[in-house]
């Protein structure tokens, strides 16, 4: 067998933690009160897809939003892990893609039933190569964009997220232990918005990635 390589982390099969409402301006744009702690959803690994393959709208879902986010790739695990070294356990980035079928979503908010199939379903997170944990020396000042067909749709600064990168490391890691190829979705900046069949997004982390995908209804 070859070992195993982080910069394939999405091969691993290990779990994708997703922080919710990290930027106040987005919480504000979907009417959620700002969170005094994080929010937490999972993704399971079969939701990854890669440039190359396509983004697949969910049969049951007529409004496919686009949340672009910072990925953290999880190269040391831990549990209990202090804010003080959590960036030793971090290997890298990924420019993530948190799909969310927003009409599911708000359905399963007014029941007050879980995410999953809103957040959780095939080719509901999107990821780019992965990127060396030293090309970005500040995770909390880095620039996210993401176009559709061309358009700019949303544009923030992962200085404007309510809990930093070490203390999202150190909040999950005290009831979810991480583990190595693990990765970490950070939340996502305001201009959230619907995807259709056929669109192109492109995002991009300053000059430092960019990635495209295109959407397409499943034939099944
Ligand atoms: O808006 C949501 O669905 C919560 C979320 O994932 C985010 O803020 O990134
Ligand atoms: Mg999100």
């Amino acid at each position: 067998m070859t070992a195993r390589n982080i910069s394939r982390f999405w091969e691993w099969g290990r779990k994708i933690i997703c922080v919710g409402r990290n930027y106040a301006d987005h919480a504000k744009e979907l009417k959620n009160a700002i969170p005094t702690e994080p929010v937490l959803f999972l993704k399971p690994p079969s939701a990854y897809v890669r440039e190359g393959s396509p983004i697949l709208v969910p049969l049951y879902s007529s409004n496919l939003h686009h949340e672009v986010e910072l990925g953290v790739v999880i190269g040391k695990g831990g549990t209990a892990i202090p804010q003080s070294t959590a960036m030793e356990h971090v290997a890298g980035y990924a420019l993530c893609l948190d799909m969310t079928a927003r009409d599911i979503q708000d359905e399963c908010k007014s029941k007050g039933l879980p995410w999953t199939l809103a957040k959780a379903f095939n080719t509901s997170c999107p990821v780019s190569d992965f990127i060396p944990k030293e090309r970005i020396p500040d995770p909390g000042n880095v620039k996210l964009w993401l176009k559709v067909n061309d358009q700019l749709r949303q544009s923030g600064c992962t200085s404007q997220m309510i809990f930093s990168v070490p203390y999202l490391i150190s909040y999950i890691s005290d009831f979810i232990s991480l583990e190595e190829g693990d990765l970490i979705l950070t939340g996502t900046p305001e201009g959230v918005s619907a995807v259709q069949e056929h669109d192109e997004l492109q995002a991009g982390i300053e000059d430092i990635v960019m990635m495209n995908f295109k959407v397409e209804r499943p034939d099944h």
